[in-house]
């Protein structure tokens, strides 16, 4: 069983629709979908391919399953159990609305929802009493590096984020770094990082603010997802660092959210709260 974490037992079949389907994230999910005998692809969606030649390069016209560009019908044709989202911040609130009201758990990997929409959205599927995960990122390295931050900055306050990633990435900060944030923030008090007359010489140069920290943002072809999460006391560094070197190592993580979305009855916001940790 390649995709494993943890005990593997015989499990139900999970019927899902994969929104993003011919995305970097969505084809690599198919690949895993097809590889796993309790997963079942019931739908495929994208934007704009309709084309038997982009079914064929993700095997879909093997297992008859079409491509179609309307989550709706994906949802009407296919009875899924499950909708995995892997498209972009402007489609996947209405993606997860659509999934909600169908009774189909949404398991997103999309980044860009503000913490407003995942509060409207949670409420949406406890008035259902639906499971939901939203997972910033699916790699289990990344989410240790998260929940590792938390820990850190209880003890070593101080702290800036250093995230990077390929070029063709919509939303800065990731939202990785975002939910890492949002981890340190719970154990630290907002306090002034740096010299009290620092002045910025060039716009933007410090990065982003948020909690009283910097989050900076690199773009580079070459880069998959890559963060580091420094921490420094007086004659100390602490880096934490996780590295995504190719879309398999999110895998795991998918097949586990969607494994565990399926006990839930409302919507999680990060991996970390369906693991032993
Ligand atoms: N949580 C995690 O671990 C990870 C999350 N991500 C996130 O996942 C998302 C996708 O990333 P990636 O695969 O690299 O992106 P891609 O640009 O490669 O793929 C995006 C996919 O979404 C589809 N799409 C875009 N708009 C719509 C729409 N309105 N309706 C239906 N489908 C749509 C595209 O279809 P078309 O080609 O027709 O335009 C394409 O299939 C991003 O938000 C990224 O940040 C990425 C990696 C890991
Ligand atoms: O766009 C990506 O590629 C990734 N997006 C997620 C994020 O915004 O954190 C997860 C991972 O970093 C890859």
């Amino acid at each position: 069983m390649p995709f494993s974490v943890g005990a593997c037992h015989r499990m139900k079949p999970i019927h899902i629709v994969v929104a993003g389907a011919t995305g970097r994230m969505g084809q690599e999910t198919i690949k895993m979908i097809h590889q796993e005998e309790h997963l079942k692809l019931t739908g495929a969606v994208a934007r704009s391919h309709k084309g038997e030649d982009v079914g064929l390069a993700i095997g879909l016209n093997e297992i008859g399953v079409p491509l179609t560009n309307s989550l709706e019908e994906a949802l009407d044709l296919g009875q899924p159990d499950v909708m995995i989202d892997l498209t972009t911040p402007e489609a996947v609130k209405k993606h997860m609305e659509l999934a909600i009201q169908s009774g189909v758990r949404p398991v997103v990997g999309t980044s860009g929802l503000s913490e407003e929409s995942i509060q409207e959205l949670d409420h949406q599927c406890q008035e259902r009493e639906l499971g939901g995960i939203i997972a910033p990122n699916f790699a289990i390295g990344a989410v240790l590096m998260m929940v590792f931050a938390s820990k850190a900055a209880q003890y070593l306050p101080d702290v800036e984020i250093i995230e990077m990633h390929h070029d063709q990435k919509l939303d800065a900060p990731s939202g990785t770094a975002m939910k890492t944030a949002e981890l340190i923030s719970q154990k630290r008090d907002e306090r002034k990082q740096g010299h009290i007359d620092e002045k910025e010489v060039l716009e933007g140069a410090r990065g982003g603010y948020r909690d009283g920290f910097r989050i900076h943002s690199v773009r580079l072809p070459g880069l998959v997802a890559h963060q580091e999460v420094l921490f420094g006391g007086a004659g100390q560094l602490l880096t934490l660092r996780h590295d995504s070197m190719n879309r398999q190592s999110f895998m795991p993580g998918v097949k586990l959210a969607v494994e565990k979305v399926m006990e839930l009855k409302r919507l999680v916001y990060g991996l970390e709260n369906v693991m032993d940790l």
